[in-house]
């Protein structure tokens, strides 16, 4: 029997698929993605998940069961515990910027607006891409890549594709399956709506990287 994330995730395999075909992750996964881009990209990422935090522990808030409060306040510090410390150690002796790029402040922008103002299904259907598609690259990268001996982002694949990731991914997708078990046809089609649009600024979160995108003014 299908539940929400398996038919939305079908629904969003397109954007999926060009996520993995874009030249972000191609030349990630082959070593060959030029260091200042990643660094653009690390350094965005590290302003992203500042906000994130506080958008997971929000969105545990509003969960009515204790074990699912739990969970995404456990995310918000653990999970990104162990991201800042891979950031921090890529970008060291960097000059870095505190200033959110446009596609980095519409995507938290976005997000905060859904998780402060909207149902608590549509906030866990707008967090859920960060987690699953996270994993998909991940995972993706590791089962094909032939360099994993000496790619120089080999630590940030392996947080994304190693097991620890995946089971807190798991849980994500169980809580957000149960809540979606219980919505209207009305909230399903807003989750469906959420996912697709998190999802979309994934792809653009690494497409305004690869870009190195600017403010026009
Ligand atoms: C933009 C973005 N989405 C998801 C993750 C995974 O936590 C991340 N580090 N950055």
């Amino acid at each position: 029997m299908s539940n929400w994330y398996e038919e939305i995730s079908s629904k969003t395999d397109s954007i999926l698929e060009e996520i993995k075909n874009h030249s972000f992750i191609k030349e990630l996964m082959t070593g060959t993605l030029p260091k200042e881009v990643f660094y653009f990209y690390i350094n965005q990422d590290t302003i992203y998940l500042s906000e994130y935090k506080k958008i997971l522990a929000q969105v545990g808030i509003k969960c009515d069961d204790e074990n699912e409060t739990q969970f995404f306040l456990g995310s918000a510090t653990g999970i990104i515990n162990v991201e800042d410390a891979l950031h921090q150690n890529f970008l060291k002796d960097q000059e870095t910027t505190k200033e959110a790029s446009v596609t980095c402040e519409l995507y938290i922008s976005y997000l905060s607006r859904i998780v402060h103002t909207k149902s608590v299904e549509e906030g866990l259907a707008a967090v859920l891409p960060c987690f699953t598609i996270y994993k998909d690259v991940g995972d993706y990268i590791l089962a094909n890549q032939s360099n994993k001996g000496d790619n120089p982002y080999q630590d940030w694949i392996n947080t994304y594709g190693g097991e620890a990731f995946a089971n807190s991914v798991k849980k994500a997708i169980d809580i957000t399956n149960k809540y979606a078990s219980n919505a209207s046809p009305e909230r399903l089609e807003k989750m469906n709506e959420a996912f697709e649009k998190a999802s979309k600024l994934e792809w653009m979160f690494w497409d305004s990287a690869y870009n190195k995108e600017a403010w026009k003014i």
